[in-house]
């Protein structure tokens, strides 16, 4: 394994058992994200992308091979510590935004980060809720519910929410799923912005390989298979390959009728 990867995935593979018939949805993949990199993953509708992030965020389990994130072996941990490194590790951002319809744009955030820090004052939660809201340009947008808000703007609270508890690692699927093209590509840049800000590492799976292209590292899942792809990097984006990680300290989808094979 790469010592002080974010990310280390080892030969992985994901077989789900289908009505008794096994159907692998991965195959042999690894994957290694250095701390503070920003990788997107594309490829084809089908392929296995949203399965290789459920099983970075510990909610599925591999078949075979090794899932290490932040440090942490995750075919080892019970649900209770997968929870635990799931609040500290990790900030999520869905496709359908998943924002709670009855709360503010600001308590949306605040209870994402009173569950990943639960001894902070309300003072202290709302206090870093604005200013995770304030790094997305939403400081006008505090009270709003997300009915009052645009897609785009849903999104960026969704973007404020994931990065709230200042996680070392985003996972983002297909965020710009529900939005068009021009409001899709003002989010990633402001994700990736805010990431190396804030020395975040990302994965992206997006369709869009203009929005993959503004990423340090493009890979394509193609039949459960990940490999690298060379992507000429368009003018405008941030050479952050180039940059050396600091050190950080260290910070859902288809509910399914199935069940992992097991190995
Ligand atoms: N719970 C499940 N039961 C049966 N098949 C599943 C289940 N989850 C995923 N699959 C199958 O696994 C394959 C990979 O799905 P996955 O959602 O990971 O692909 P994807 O690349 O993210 O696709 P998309 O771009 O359309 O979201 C697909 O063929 C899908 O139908």
């Amino acid at each position: 394994m790469s010592a002080g990867s974010i990310i280390d995935a080892r030969d992985v593979d994901y077989t789900l058992d289908v009505a008794g018939r096994p159907l692998h949805i991965l195959r042999k993949v690894s994957l290694s994200v250095a701390p503070a990199e920003v990788v997107a993953i594309v490829g084809p509708s089908g392929s296995g992308k949203t399965s290789l992030l459920m099983l970075l965020a510990g909610l599925e389990k591999a078949t075979d091979g090794q899932v290490v994130v932040n440090g942490r072996d995750l075919s080892d941990m019970n649900e209770d510590n997968l929870a635990r490194f799931r609040r500290h590790t990790l900030g999520i951002v869905f496709q359908s935004f998943h924002l709670i319809p009855s709360l503010s744009a600001l308590d949306n955030v605040g209870l994402a980060l009173e569950i990943a820090e639960p001894g902070l004052s309300m003072a202290q939660v709302r206090e870093k809720a604005a200013a995770a809201l304030a790094a997305v340009g939403l400081e006008g947008r505090l009270d709003h519910r997300p009915s009052a808000l645009s897609g785009g703007e849903q999104q960026r609270v969704g973007l404020a929410r994931a990065s709230v508890a200042n996680p070392p690692l985003l996972l983002a699927d297909e965020p710009t799923g529900n939005l068009d093209q021009k409001t899709g590509a003002i989010v990633v840049d402001l994700m990736f912005d805010l990431a190396r800000k804030n020395n975040t590492a990302v994965v992206l799976i997006t369709h869009d390989p203009a929005l993959a292209a503004k990423a340090d590292r493009v890979f394509t899942m193609t039949q459960g298979q990940l490999t690298e792809t060379t992507v000429p990097k368009p003018a405008t984006a941030s050479a952050s390959s180039a940059r050396k990680a600091p050190a950080r300290k260290p910070a859902a989808r288809k509910p399914a009728a199935k069940k992992p094979v097991s190995k």
